[in-house]
């Protein structure tokens, strides 16, 4: 472990946020907390002495103590150049869905702050955009670790990177991404028995769970599927341009596609769902017509740069169907394994497993920084 003293920026703590902040309070030699952010308000250890911390395990009480300052929202570059004065090696961990913040890491990275995050946006987002974060990685000599955007705490990326370091060639790439889906799907046509569940009522279920993006319909949409088979596909090597470049299926129903993407339109989404139920039972029942199962998955045909993310039918004594509440199950397909894959699967949502792969990624960034 490094013996130079390591300064923590946190940003978000919502369902993710809050499980990190009790792991990171029972982490032996944890770095110093100074700053911790949600929407609308910024703690922060005062400058320039980063003195005293921000206590994890205890946050919200301490945001009280007159020793703390306070502020509103900060902007990223702000932020930024606070972390990089700190006198020492400084990590912002990133625990929001926020595409401006994710945008900003390129600056974070050029200051030396390494970054630390489940947030899908920076790395899934313009191909220019993943090329910048890991140039101005080299650059400022800071590290970037994201193992939970994808598969959350699950060992996905890690596994994959091992796998392309060591010369092995990856194929293909499939499985089941997402939790929520898959929580959605095991629960609303499970594999064996039956269910009377509504579709609505399991998805306000999964969100009740914190495994749904912080608006579900980002989830509903295939698009939290597509950000992780483009993180996955340009770490196999290809460079997919964008999430939306290939074709993603979305169980939005077409009637409530256009609400506002505000906390008012997630509302208006959530009451309105109950009215389209027939559709996603027909779904259902068309699969069981045929003794199947439908789930929603995703593959990465890598010698063919094709990426497909969709529902599709499966016999009911298959992996893919037998999976339980949020699994994820990644099957890595490489000449070296040849016909048997290396697969990873357990839960692949929820807060305290999540904030599990970000606390490991804090881990080796303390380990590897100098
Ligand atoms: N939940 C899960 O199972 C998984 C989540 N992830 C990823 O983890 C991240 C967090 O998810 P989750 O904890 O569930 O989301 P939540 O909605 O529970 O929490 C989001 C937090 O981010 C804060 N926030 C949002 N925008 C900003 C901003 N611009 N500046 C400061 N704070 C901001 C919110 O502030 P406020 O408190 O003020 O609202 C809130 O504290 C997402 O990127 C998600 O994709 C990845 C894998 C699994
Ligand atoms: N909403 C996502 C959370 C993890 O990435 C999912 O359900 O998989
Ligand atoms: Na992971």
């Amino acid at each position: 472990m490094s013996a130079t003293p390591i300064y923590l920026g946190v940003v978000g703590v919502g369902g993710v946020g809050t499980a990190f902040l009790s792991q990171l309070a029972r982490l032996p030699n944890a770095p110093k907390l100074v700053l911790l952010a949600r929407s609308s308000q910024t703690l922060l250890a005062p400058a320039p002495a980063y003195s005293p911390a921000i206590p994890a395990a205890d946050w919200a009480t301490a945001s009280a103590a007159p020793s703390l300052t306070k502020a509103g929202a900060l902007p990223a570059e702000e932020i930024a150049s606070y972390l990089a004065a700190a006198p020492g090696r400084a990590i912002l961990v990133d625990n929001t869905s926020d595409i401006n913040l994710a945008r900003s890491y390129p600056t974070f990275l050029k200051k030396g702050v390494s970054v630390v995050t489940p947030n899908k946006k920076g790395f899934s987002d313009d191909l220019s955009l993943w090329k910048d974060i890991f140039s101005s990685a080299a650059e400022g000599k800071a590290l970037v670790y994201h193992e939970s955007t994808v598969g959350a705490g699950l060992p996905v990326l890690s596994t994959l990177k091992d796998l392309v370091a060591t010369g092995d060639e990856v194929t293909r790439i499939e499985g089941v991404f997402s939790g929520t889906l898959s929580f959605l799907f095991n629960t609303f046509a499970p594999a064996s028995g039956s269910s009377s569940a509504q579709w609505s009522a399991v998805v306000a279920q999964a969100k009740e769970l914190g495994y749904t993006e912080p608006d579900p319909r980002d989830d509903l949409n295939g698009m939290d599927v597509a950000r992780k088979l483009t993180i996955l596909a340009r770490l196999a090597g290809l460079e997919v341009t964008r999430p939306d470049s290939f074709p993603i299926e979305s169980l939005i129903p077409t009637e409530l596609a256009s609400l506002p993407s505000s906390t008012d339109g997630i509302s208006q989404f959530m009451t309105r769902l109950p009215e389209f139920d027939a559709q996603m039972a027909n779904i259902k029942n068309a699969a069981e017509k045929e003794g199947k199962v439908v789930r929603y998955v995703g593959s990465i045909d890598v010698a063919n740069k094709a990426v497909k993310v969709g529902l599709q039918y499966f016999d009911k004594d298959s992996a893919i169907a037998g999976l339980k509440g949020s699994d994820n199950i990644i099957s890595f397909y490489t000449k070296r394994y040849g016909a048997n894959p290396v697969i990873v699967q357990g839960a692949g949502a929820g807060g305290e497993v999540t904030a599990m792969g970000v606390s490991t990624d804090l881990l080796k960034v303390m380990e590897r920084l100098h």
